[in-house]
């Protein structure tokens, strides 16, 4: 079969605006064929793993997935497997009945009936507990749950998705991960290549972030020079294109020109930001500004690359915000 893949998939119908996305396939071949083994398993509704480093767009890519098959009006319930308590890990996917441990004052249905005739995406499924990865090997095989405290099963009918930053060969080598658990969840792989190898790319990303960010904050669209996009292009972007989206976004909140990690102002004086966190990144640049700059207002604001107005702005937001916190 041939499909053509979309360059870029709009907005996903199914999630509220403010955490609705767009996916940006790009010319990389590997993406290519990626898009084209998306579509075909999004239309079988067969079990897919995603595979890649942090940031390479795991997550976006599985809701691509929900939204290009027959389940896009049903739900698609994320569970992060790294964050599952262990003692209610089973009750928090399979569900339990009332009274089935101390504290459950309640029955409740758990990801897998919660997602009934949708998508369960299992993200960072390498982390989950062998233990646990037996169980969701039987639910997978038997298509059924049994709640805690209960002993029917119940028939369920949900498509899974799973997605881990790890190898998961390697996990399944080092006895840490169930190798009949691995080709059950590997019966198509989607593995996404880090933002480095697609390098092509790039461009298409800095003018989409660039879009996304001058429409959010209202601002015009930053063209970079030819040298900034490669400097762009060859940069090694450890955080795929999650990190290369905050470094633009940062530009945008802080209205200056976007910069890679570790490079320089003219000055001499430098910043080193996270970028994980915006609210703690616009509180770090600030912080870290005056403090390069023995908190001379206007030289921190020179540093940042931001009009004077723009810091004082910035320094009455911090002030607000420390102080509702303080309330
Ligand atoms: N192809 C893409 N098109 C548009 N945006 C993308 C794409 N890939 C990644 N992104 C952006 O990068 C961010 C991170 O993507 P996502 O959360 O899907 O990565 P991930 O691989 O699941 O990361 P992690 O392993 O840390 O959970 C998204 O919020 C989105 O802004």
């Amino acid at each position: 079969m041939t499909t053509t893949a979309p360059l870029i998939v709009d907005s996903f119908a199914s999630l509220p605006p403010e955490d609705s996305d767009s996916l940006l396939i790009g010319d990389d071949p590997n993406v290519g064929r990626i898009a084209t083994h998306a579509q075909r398993a999004a239309q079988v509704e067969c079990t897919v793993l995603i595979t890649g480093e942090t940031g390479t767009g795991k997550e976006v890519w599985a809701r691509m997935l929900h939204r290009l098959g027959p389940r896009r009006d049903q739900a698609f319930v994320p569970v992060n497997c790294a964050a599952l308590t262990p003692t209610l890990a089973e009750s928090q996917l399979f569900g339990h009945e009332k009274g089935a441990f101390t504290g459950a004052t309640g029955a409740s249905l758990g990801v897998f009936r919660t997602a009934e005739r949708g998508i369960v995406f299992l993200d960072e499924v390498g982390d989950m507990p062998l233990e646990l990865q037996a169980k969701l090997l039987r639910v997978l095989q038997e298509g059924e749950v049994t709640p805690v405290g209960s002993s029917t099963p119940i028939s369920i009918d949900v498509q899974v998705i799973a997605a881990t930053n790890r190898n998961l060969e390697e996990e399944v080598a080092n006895g840490r991960f169930r190798e009949d658990l691995y080709y059950r969840l590997n019966l198509v792989e989607l593995k996404m290549p880090p933002l480095r190898k697609r390098q092509g790319d790039i461009p298409r990303f800095v003018e989409y972030f660039s879009r996304k960010f001058a429409a959010r904050y209202e601002r015009p669209v930053w063209k970079p020079s030819p040298d900034t996009l490669r400097d762009f292009c060859e940069y090694s972007w450890p955080g795929n294109v999650r990190q290369l989206g905050f470094v633009l976004e940062q530009s945008y909140v802080l209205e200056c020109e976007p910069m890679l990690p570790g490079q320089q102002r003219p000055s001499g004086e430098s910043v080193d930001l996270p970028f994980t966190d915006l609210a703690k990144l616009r509180e770090a640049a600030v912080d870290q500004a005056l403090r390069a700059t023995q908190g001379h207002k206007g030289r921190a604001a020179k540093l940042l690359g931001i009009h004077p107005n723009t810091m004082t702005r910035l320094l009455q937001q911090l002030d607000a915000d420390q102080s509702s916190s303080d309330c």
